[in-house]
């Protein structure tokens, strides 16, 4: 068995092939942890969006403009002009930009997904933290609306305005700042890609301490603010405790400077955690410090085949034990997630079977021989326990970079596929696939959804009836996230009324949260008493006004809409 494109087969670890010994695969971990740097690429490229042209406007959700934000004009775009360059401004051609302007401003008012598409008249590209700081003392003195984007990568609408909020993207903020070869502590501009960010770390021997599909795009800024998770998580937790300093511009302008470099530090309240997921509602992140590990110089990946969810858990179980410090993701997708990326992507499984569950399992750290004898131990005896039916064990860069893709391009492929309605959650790991076949029996008794893959599979969005494709289960296991994704042939009221409020019902009575990695943007601010007491949601609200009294940062999103702080 192969991998697509690839001379060498991956070593597969199945009993009915002649490489099941723990040497064949050791052999191969040793040969795929030349793969040290290049782990998985597919996945960068979320910025070609498959869905944008269908997304629907604001006027059919029910939410009204707040009379009280000033529409923007010509003379607030003059004033923008006293201090940005000309083509830091992107305006409709109503308050004096050009036709090419006002094309080029689509892309800022729509989310990747589609989903959700504000109207805006204008995007400002500031160049510096000063900048940012007068746009946004203009905006606070006029009571004009801004929503902050960063790579609009996000999945619940957060970056993209509801109706015609200043667009603030960071994206012309992209320096690197400061970056210590000791402590590895790397200071940024907001703006910085990801991707760049990780190969700029590489080249010192570091590597970013988070790792998501979207790197290609998003903005480190975007991560700080919606609190990302990604592939990572497991082996170097959260952006809570990687996040050393923050420079953060107020809506009166005020410029923060909490951009410290100090891993330790016990003077009282940590100012910088509160804009960590706070998605731009309390201000800008125009800076980050941020601390970078060493870069592992032994890799190995393996994806492995099971029969059930509990076989996944098994697994898990005995990995993490006997992987121990050098396991750095433990990822899992069901069956249908396969056969859809395999069909978008046309790659072929490294598996010679189907199997009801697959995890990707990777090891990386600084000791190759030890790293591999770990992996092959493991494996072998993941197989005699029948724990798993089957694996392969990537040889080279490329299998490692491919068995990624398979992972990494999930989210993608499924958005070709169709429109898809995503929740991201936080379970406990023992029932966390449980939703999967349970919404799916929900939309199945409500008539939009049958288990017989052929009946809607390729159904469009000009049928008569809305119908669901797909309803699929894959995340981060080790997290205790789940990605619920349920594609239809369009997004429509009816699938959305079967789904929630139900989804984030069950979830509250499995004590889990409605957001795990992606934030709650537009789509989950009216659910968040699902996940947050009204103790703390008053406290939240508390928060937020003592920041931003006018109210100006992201409106509409995060918070419940209706809630008012209790405070007096
Ligand atoms: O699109 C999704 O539902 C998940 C995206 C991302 O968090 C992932 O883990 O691939
Ligand atoms: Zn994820």
């Amino acid at each position: 068995m192969t991998l697509p494109n690839t001379a060498k087969p991956a070593i597969l670890l199945t009993s009915q092939t002649t490489t099941t010994t723990a040497s064949a695969a050791s052999a191969s971990a040793a040969s795929a942890s030349a793969a040290a740097v290049a782990v998985a690429s597919l996945g960068s490229n979320l910025n070609s969006s498959p869905f944008k042209s269908s997304a629907r406007s604001y006027a059919d959700i029910a939410i009204e403009r707040n009379p009280q934000f000033k529409k923007i004009t010509k003379q607030d775009i003059d004033h923008f002009k006293t201090f940005l360059e000309p083509q830091s401004i992107l305006a409709t051609t109503d308050i004096g930009g050009t036709i090419d302007e006002a094309k080029e401003l689509d892309g800022y008012n729509t989310d990747w997904l589609g989903k959700y598409k504000g109207r805006s008249q204008v995007v400002l590209r500031p160049k510096s933290t000063q900048q940012v700081s007068k746009i946004l003392k203009y905006c606070n003195d006029q009571k004009i609306a801004v929503v902050p984007q960063g790579g609009n990568t996000g999945l619940v609408g957060g970056g993209v305005p509801v109706f015609d909020e200043v667009i603030v993207s960071l994206g012309s903020m992209n320096n690197i700042r400061d970056f210590n070869e000791t402590s590895g502590i790397l200071v940024c501009d907001s703006g910085c890609i990801l991707e760049e960010l990780d190969k700029f770390a590489a080249g010192h021997g570091f590597s970013m301490p988070l790792d998501l599909g979207a790197k290609g795009s998003c903005h480190i800024g975007g991560n700080v603010s919606t609190n990302a998770g990604g592939i990572r998580f497991i082996r170097y937790g959260s952006l809570h405790g990687s996040v050393l300093g923050l420079e953060v511009v107020l809506p009166d302008g005020t410029i923060v400077d909490n951009l410290g470099t100090l891993p330790k530090d016990s003077t009282g309240y940590d100012l910088k955690q509160l804009f960590i997921g706070a998605e731009g509602t309390l201000g800008i992140v125009t800076g980050v410090s941020i601390v970078t590990p060493p870069r592992p110089n032994s890799v190995n990946v393996a994806v492995l085949g099971v029969s059930s969810y509990d076989a996944v858990q098994k697994a898990f179980r005995k990995v993490r034990r006997d992987l121990a410090e050098v396991l750095s993701a433990f990822e899992f997708w069901d069956t249908r997630c396969m056969q859809i990326v395999l069909d978008h992507n046309n790659l072929r499984s490294p598996l010679e079977e189907e199997h009801p569950f697959y995890i990707l399992i990777e090891t990386s750290g600084s000791k190759k021989d030890h790293d591999d004898e770990k992996l092959a131990e493991c494996l072998e005896s993941l197989l005699e326990n029948e724990i798993i039916d089957d694996g392969a064990l990537a040889q080279d860069e490329t299998q490692v970079s491919k068995m990624w893709s398979m992972r990494e391009g999930i989210p993608e492929s499924l958005g070709k596929w169709g429109p898809t309605y995503k929740y991201d959650i936080s379970i406990p790991i023992g029932v966390l696939y449980d939703i999967v076949p349970e919404m799916a029996n929900r939309l199945e008794q409500a008539g939009l959804y049958s288990k017989d893959p052929k009946t809607y599979e390729s159904a469009s969005k000009d049928d008569p009836n809305v119908v669901v494709k797909g309803v699929l289960g894959y995340g981060h296991i080790g997290d205790g996230n789940l990605h619920l994704n349920v594609v239809a042939n369009r997004f429509d009221k009816k699938v959305t009324d079967v789904l929630e409020p139900y989804v984030y019902e069950w979830v509250a009575s499995h004590k889990g949260s409605i957001s795990a990695e992606h934030g709650l943007g537009l789509m989950k601010a009216p659910h968040l008493h699902y996940s947050k007491s009204k103790v703390i949601v008053d406290w939240m609200v508390r928060i937020k006004n003592a920041f931003d009294p006018n109210g100006i940062m992201n409106p509409y999103k995060f918070l419940p809409r209706t809630t008012t702080s209790s405070s007096n």
